[in-house]
Parts: C-alpha cells; sequence; structure tokens
C-alpha cells in the first residue's frame, strides 16, 4: 500500500465505501475529507463537471493535499434528464434517499416500461493541489431502466430502482464488487486511472 496520496472530497458514505474497495484493491490509500475535518463545499455549479471541480478545490485548499472528487447523478430519459444534477437534493433535503425514491417513483408514475430508460453519470476529477490548472477529469456512464418499486438492499441512493437490464438485477442486487465493475464511478475511475498511468498514480 502506497502512502496516502489524495484526500477524497466526498461526505458519502456509499461513494466512500465504493472507492475503499476501488482504490484499495489498486493499491492507492487516501483519507477522507471527514477525517481531516473538512466541510462540504457548496455544489454551485451547473454540471457535473462544474461541481466536481468545486469539491475537489475546497478539499485540496483545506488540506493541502491533492483531492479527488466525484459528482454523480441520475438522468431519466422521461424526465428530461432529472433529477441529473440535483439528484441527491430531489425531495428537497440533501441525501434522503427515500424521499429522493418516493418523488422519483412518483413522477415515474405512469411512464410505461420502454420509455423508463435512464443512465447514471458521474465526473470524477483529480486535482493535484487547489490552483491546479490541469485538472484530470474523466466521466462514466452505466444505463438502465427505472423499477416500479424497490429492489435490493445493497448499495446506496438510487440503486434499489435502477435497473440493469443486461444482468436483470437493480443496483442494490449486485455484489459491491461487481457493481463497482459495471457502475459510471468504476468506469469514471477506470478512465482516471488510465489518463494517469504513465504520470501521477
Ligand atoms: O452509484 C450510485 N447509486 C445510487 N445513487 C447514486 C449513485 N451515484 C450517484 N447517485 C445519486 C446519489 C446522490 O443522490 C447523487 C449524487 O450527488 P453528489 O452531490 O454527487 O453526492 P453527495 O452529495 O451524495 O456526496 P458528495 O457530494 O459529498 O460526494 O446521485
Ligand atoms: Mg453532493
Amino acid at each position: 500500500m502506497s502512502p496516502v496520496k489524495f484526500v477524497v472530497a466526498s461526505s458519502n458514505a456509499g461513494k466512500l465505501a465504493e472507492f475503499r474497495d476501488l482504490l484499495g484493491a489498486a493499491g492507492y490509500a487516501f483519507v477522507t475529507q471527514g477525517e481531516l475535518g473538512v466541510e462540504d463545499a457548496e455544489e454551485t455549479g451547473l454540471t457535473f463537471v462544474e461541481n466536481a471541480l468545486l469539491k475537489a478545490r475546497h478539499a485540496a485548499r483545506a488540506t493541502g493535499l491533492p483531492a479527488l472528487a466525484d459528482d454523480s447523478g441520475l438522468c431519466v430519459d422521461a424526465l428530461g434528464g432529472a433529477p441529473g444534477l440535483y439528484s441527491a437534493r430531489y425531495a428537497g433535503v440533501h441525501g434522503d434517499a427515500q424521499a429522493n425514491i418516493a418523488k422519483l417513483l412518483a413522477a415515474m408514475k405512469d411512464v410505461p416500461a420502454a420509455q423508463r430508460t435512464a443512465h447514471f453519470h458521474a465526473v470524477i476529477v483529480l486535482l493535484r493541489h487547489a490552483d491546479d490548472p490541469q485538472p484530470v477529469i474523466a466521466e462514466g456512464r452505466w444505463s438502465g431502466l427505472i423499477l416500479e418499486a424497490p429492489r435490493g438492499d445493497g448499495g446506496f441512493g438510487y440503486d434499489p430502482v435502477f435497473l440493469d437490464p443486461e444482468n436483470n438485477l437493480s443496483a442494490a442486487e449486485f455484489e459491491p464488487a461487481i457493481k463497482n465493475r459495471l457502475s459510471h464511478r468504476g468506469r469514471a475511475l477506470a478512465a482516471l486511472r488510465q489518463k494517469l498511468a504513465d504520470t501521477w498514480l
């Protein structure tokens, strides 16, 4: 295991568990912003990229460490891409997954099966320092369908209502390692590592 390389600028326990597996398997040690007493950044951006940059810059500034951040969300075609950037606060209270799911299922109540397509989108940013003018940016997508009712008790967030049609499992029904292989976050991190392969990590 390498010495600590960066701070992960997230306070989402589900994401942090995934990063622990993904980065641990690759041999990278990190600290979380919470462990260092860093408060959440304000997510005032209008795109996933902007918000990921804001989070990473905030944590890098506060800690003096390189910082990795994820901004992600669920984009539902029948809802014009909502909840999208606002996935965490869709029902009003930041991070209330049950309320967010309830609002999503209500909005999708009359949408027929063929039109329930959606995708998770993740942007991961690595800043070498707070004023790094060359952020490393990677994206990942996971396409699926919105279920009519929750299935499974793994994962976090919208996982119980997101169906991976190829495996006929909800995101909450996968083993964590399999979700990490298929997911938007897993794909974004793989792309990030590829970009960094010859340079930093
Ligand atoms: O794999 C996923 N499985 C289920 N739901 C997911 C996933 N990935 C993102 N999501 C949802 C959860 C949250 O409602 C929003 C992310 O919002 P986002 O601002 O990026 O994260 P957050 O506020 O929960 O934590 P933080 O900003 O500290 O990293 O999208
Ligand atoms: Mg957030």
